[in-house]
Formats: C-alpha cells, sequence, structure tokens
C-alpha cells in the first residue's frame, strides 16, 4: 500500500530535509501544496485531511494550528515542533528511550519527534538512573555544541551572511530557561532541571552533547565501567535502533568526538569517559542535528508508524 504523507513546512530546514529523505522511496507519494496557499488554512485543512500521515515541521504555533484542522481520525502526525513534547495524548518519538517505545510509536497517532539537545541527555541519564546508579534528584550540568542549522532558516541567513567572521562558538540559552528543558526533565527522569549551556558553532550541521559527572557527590560512587556496562546494556535491549555505544575509552581523548562526525546519517555514538581515582566523568553523545536531531528521527518514527522498513521500501 503506498502512503499518502504531507510535509507541512516543507520548505523549511527540517522539512526539505525529510523530503528528500522520502523522495525516491516507492511505498509513499508526497502531498504537495502549492507554494502560495502554504499558509491558507482552507488549503491546508484540505491536505492534512487528505494525508495518511503528516509530519509538521513548523513553528510551535503554526504546528499547533495544524493539529486542530485535522478533523478525521485517520491523519497520524508526527510534529518537529517543541509544541507537543509533553503534551497529553502524544507519544514522545525518541524511539530507543526503552525497549517498548518504539511499538508506543508504531501504535500511535500523534508522535512529538524529540528536540535535539534532550536526545543526548536522555539516552544517557534514562538508564543510568533506572539502573539506581544515578538518583532522580542528580544536579546535572549539560552543555554542547550544535551546527547553526538547529536554529533554522533565520539562524542559518544570519551565519551564512557573516561567514568566517561569525562567532566559531557561542553559548546561548545564558537565562536558562531553554524550551527543551521539560522535555529533557520528564523523559530522562530527572526530579529538576538540569543546568544546560548549549552553544553554536560557525559550521553548518552536527552536534556534541556533554554531560560530566561529579561523581564524588553519590553514596555510592559508579567506575567508568560500571556506568559505560548499565548504558551499554539498555542500548543491547533495544533492538532495530540508530543509537551505538563506543567501547569505555581508555586514552582520555577520542578522535571520534567530532560533532559533524555523523553528519548525513541517522546515527547517535554514545562515549563513557572516566577517571576512577578522581571520581569524575564525562559522557558526550555525537550526532547530526538535522539527522537523528530532526529529520532522521521523523523518517524513523514514521517507518515505524507506516510498518515500513527503509531500505525495502527504497528497493520495493
Ligand atoms: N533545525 C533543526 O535542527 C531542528 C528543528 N526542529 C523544529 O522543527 C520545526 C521547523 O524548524 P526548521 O525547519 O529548523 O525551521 P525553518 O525556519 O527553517 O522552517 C520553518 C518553515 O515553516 C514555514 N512556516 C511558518 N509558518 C507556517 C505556516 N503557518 N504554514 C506553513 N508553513 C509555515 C516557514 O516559512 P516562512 O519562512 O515563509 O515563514 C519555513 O519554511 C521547528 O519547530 C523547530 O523547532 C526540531 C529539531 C531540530
Ligand atoms: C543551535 C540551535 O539554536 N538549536 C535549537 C534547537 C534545535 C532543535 O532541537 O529543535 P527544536 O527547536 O525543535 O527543539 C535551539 O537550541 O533552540
Amino acid at each position: 500500500m503506498v502512503a499518502r504523507v504531507f510535509i507541512d513546512g516543507e520548505a523549511g530546514t527540517t522539512g526539505l530535509q525529510i523530503r528528500e529523505r522520502l523522495a525516491s522511496r516507492r511505498d509513499i507519494e508526497l502531498l504537495s501544496i502549492p507554494d502560495h496557499l502554504r499558509k491558507d488554512v482552507a488549503a491546508k485543512a484540505d491536505i492534512l485531511n487528505s494525508a495518511d500521515a503528516t509530519i509538521l515541521c513548523l513553528p510551535d504555533a503554526a504546528a499547533k494550528e495544524s493539529v486542530s484542522l485535522i478533523t478525521n481520525d485517520r491523519t497520524r502526525v508526527i510534529d518537529a515542533s517543541t509544541a507537543h513534547r509533553v503534551a497529553d495524548g502524544w507519544e514522545y518519538g525518541f524511539a530507543e528511550m526503552d525497549k517498548g517505545q518504539a511499538a508506543k510509536i508504531a501504535a500511535s497517532t500523534r508522535v512529538a519527534n524529540p528536540g535535539c539537545w534532550p536526545q543526548g541527555v536522555i539516552a544517557f541519564i534514562r538508564p543510568l538512573i533506572a539502573a539506581g546508579i544515578l538518583p532522580a534528584d542528580f544536579a546535572l550540568t549539560v552543555s554542547g555544541i550544535s551546527g547553526y542549522s538547529g536554529g533554522g532558516k533565520s539562524m542559518i541567513e544570519a551565519y551564512e551572511a557573516e561567514g568566517e567572521t561569525a562567532n566559531v562558538f557561542s553559548p546561548y540559552g545564558l537565562t536558562f530557561s531553554h524550551k527543551h528543558l521539560p522535555e529533557m526533565k520528564r523523559y530522562a527522569t530527572l526530579d529538576r532541571d538540569p543546568l544546560f549551556v548549549p552553544a553554536v558553532g560557525n559550521y553548518y550541521k552536527g552536534m556534541l552533547t556533554s554531560v560530566p559527572l561529579q561523581l564524588s557527590q553519590l553514596d555510592s560512587i559508579p567506575t567508568g565501567a560500571t556506568l559505560h556496562a548499565a548504558i551499554a546494556d539498555h542500548f543491547a535491549g533495544v533492538s532495530g535502533g540508530f543509537v551505538e555505544v563506543a567501547p569505555l575509552a581508555d586514552l582520555g581523548r577520542s578522535d571520534e568526538l567530532d560533532p559533524q562526525a555523523l553528519n548525513g546519517t541517522n546515527r547517535m555514538r554514545l562515549h563513557v569517559f572516566a577517571n576512577d581515582a578522581r571520581a569524575q566523568a564525562v559522557l558526550i553523545a555525537t550526532y547530526d542535528n538535522l539527522g537523528k536531531g530532526a529529520s532522521g528521527a521523523a523518517v524513523q518514527n514514521l517507518n515505524l508508524m507506516l510498518g515500513a522498513d527503509e531500505a525495502t521500501s527504497l528497493a520495493a
């Protein structure tokens, strides 16, 4: 069966990438709206209600409006915006988060695609809390760097206008109220907000999310091997996922720690570095903000919802 899929916001950064990923699929017919009607409410209502699935690649308010225009119970929705990530009735679209999460996404009609930063944090911290290694009230700090495409069209234009004169490394979110905090806290199963200091770099895409751990704060101090084993065990138990765990780093450095290393893929790679004598560790995830951080995850969720395997759908 061919599924009719509408990408609402197909001209934006995330929408364009999803379009490219789906263009050669034989099991999908991409529906499109004429450019001059792409914000016309009546035209949008028609196309949204004629689709089997729609992927919303819109600002939050526009995403909420599009959902409200769907009046049938057939059209399934994947929302790439922040609008529904902690909303009732929506499944969180991080398939590797738990053993059963892919099945929950497959069965859902409303899926919220995760924010790029929270995915790296959740990948590490949820298994560590579940294993009893970190307490839920642990005072967590998160930092990292993302390419400027993470900020969408307006940030891309701003960086490209400045070119090489743009700041190479710009911390932001310095009021500590980033829009990703609610989903980070909820799905990492933390009791309190992390201190989150992201940064944007002067390059297009690819990111690195870093979670340092002062383990001496804990009553029972885990070794690096214990941290690594808990994370590796979790992802070994999740079949068909795109998250991989690097071997425990013993050199104190890694040539793989390039935020652009996984660009163009839907993969996320998790690294654990530790100094047991100092009771210190740092957990570092690398992935493409436009891949696993956005479009790749959206296509992964669409495949789950359609019961499709991307490789066989391309070959079919
Ligand atoms: N870039 C990234 O790395 C990630 C982005 N996201 C999320 O995905 C969503 C899209 O982001 P991104 O692609 O980066 O943003 P962009 O700004 O690149 O694209 C958004 C697109 O939506 C269009 N648009 C705005 N309002 C409407 C409307 N009412 N109807 C139809 N189209 C509309 C815009 O058109 P116009 O410019 O003409 O207004 C633009 O083409 C956002 O919610 C973002 O938070 C999620 C994860 C990562
Ligand atoms: C570099 C940059 O600005 N990144 C974006 C996050 C990108 C992302 O995950 O998108 P959502 O907006 O859908 O959550 C930010 O921090 O707001």
